[in-house]
């Protein structure tokens, strides 16, 4: 008999908050070539890495993960783990989480389904939007450990759902009581990727950053372009929310120095937003399914900081959908349709381009 199963995905944070704990996670995924990728060369790219960022941010990242960590962990594992609980308890299927940087970790995982003798398996990126660095990178992980420990494992993936009417719903009603405050603009603040990377995910050369209004105009190419996703998830949630036209506008953050990142940049934002007379700002990042280091600690404490010493008043972001019950809806209907029909599901290599 065929046993089914759910591997939930997600990026992954250190084991603690010490310095070396964190440089081995950065090491770890920075030395992803699909997260860092320049120079192509595999000796230069280890330097860039391990000479030059790790050495620069370790330090900073500890004393940033220090002030959101929690007495049981990293947020971002923390909630991820009692989402699979709250998923688990919904569906008769084995959930499984895994991170691809980290722990859970991903042959971890595997082996404990194996054990459980699953031979399908559904991938559930906690990414509603597809990009090299995020979601490609972790399903291709998936598929890599899965070859050496279960090579007969029939894995599948859910589509990227930035445009799916019950995920744009799910975000629509935990934003409610937010955007029932009192403010002045709605922030749409995605993480954001090197402008080099939408080019590189277009193999047509044709149509990203070529064609005028490139994120808004249909092409083939959106199937993976990250900004063109993030740009029609705004979309659906401003028309699904009924916003205001004049009061929202989407921003990217999270970068690092080295090269231009997608942009207008939501630092520069926080210094602009409250001389352009928007004193009460609501930020809001969809790209980040559960709370984390960049949401928590990037623009909670550091962004709503900035935003006052530019003059703004009042600063509030609205929490990811973590483990609320709309969440754990969205996933629950999800997995029941691919297990009864198959859908919203494809075979995982489907999206991923060799590199
Ligand atoms: C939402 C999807 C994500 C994309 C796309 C993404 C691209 C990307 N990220 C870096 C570098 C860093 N990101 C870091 C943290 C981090 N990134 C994501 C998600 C995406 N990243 C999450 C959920 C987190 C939080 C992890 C946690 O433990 O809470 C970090 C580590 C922290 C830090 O030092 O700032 C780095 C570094 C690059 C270079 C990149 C695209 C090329
Ligand atoms: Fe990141």
């Amino acid at each position: 008999m065929s046993q089914s199963a759910v591997l939930l995905l997600n990026l992954g944070s250190p084991e603690s908050t010490s310095v070396p704990d964190v440089k081995r996670y950065l090491r770890e995924f920075l030395g992803d070539e699909r997260v860092i990728d320049k120079p192509a060369a595999g000796f230069l790219r280890r330097l860039l890495v391990n000479g030059i960022i790790i050495p620069f941010r370790a330090k900073k990242s500890a004393h940033a993960y220090e002030s959101v960590w929690t007495p049981e962990g990293s947020p971002l594992v923390v909630t991820s783990r009692h989402t699979q609980t709250k998923l688990q308890a919904r569906t008769p299927l084995p959930v499984e989480l895994a991170m691809n940087y980290g722990n859970p970790s991903i042959p971890d995982a595997l082996h404990r389904l194996v054990r459980q003798g699953v031979d399908r398996l559904l991938l559930f990126p906690q990414y509603p939007h597809y990009a090299m660095s995020s979601w490609e990178t972790v399903v291709v992980k998936v598929q890599r450990e899965a070859a050496k420990i279960a090579p007969d494992l029939k894995i599948e993936c859910v589509q990227p759902y930035f445009a799916d009417a019950d995920y744009i719903s799910a975000l629509v009603t935990s934003a409610r009581p937010y955007l029932a405050q009192p403010h002045d603009h709605l922030l749409f603040s995605y993480h954001g990727i090197p402008v080099r990377h939408l080019t590189k995910g277009d193999s047509s050369h044709a149509h990203c950053q070529v064609v005028p209004d490139c994120c808004t105009t249909c092409s083939p190419a959106h199937a993976t372009c990250y900004k063109a996703q993030v740009t029609r998830t705004t979309h659906e949630f401003v028309r699904a929310a009924g916003l205001d036209p004049a009061k929202w506008s989407i921003s990217f953050q999270s970068r690092i120095a080295g090269e231009p990142w997608i942009a207008p940049y939501t630092d520069h934002l926080f210094e602009e937003l409250p001389k352009a007379g928007k004193k009460r700002l609501l930020v809001i990042t969809p790209a980040f399914v559960t709370d984390c280091l960049e949401t928590l600690e990037e623009i909670r404490v550091e962004g709503a900081e900035q935003y006052k010493e530019a003059g703004g008043q009042e600063f509030t972001h609205i929490p990811c959908l973590n483990d609320q019950p709309v969440w754990i809806d969205f996933l629950e209907q999800r997995v029941r349709a691919w297990q009864q029909t198959g859908a919203l599901a494809f075979s995982a290599g489907d999206l991923v381009k060799t590199r």
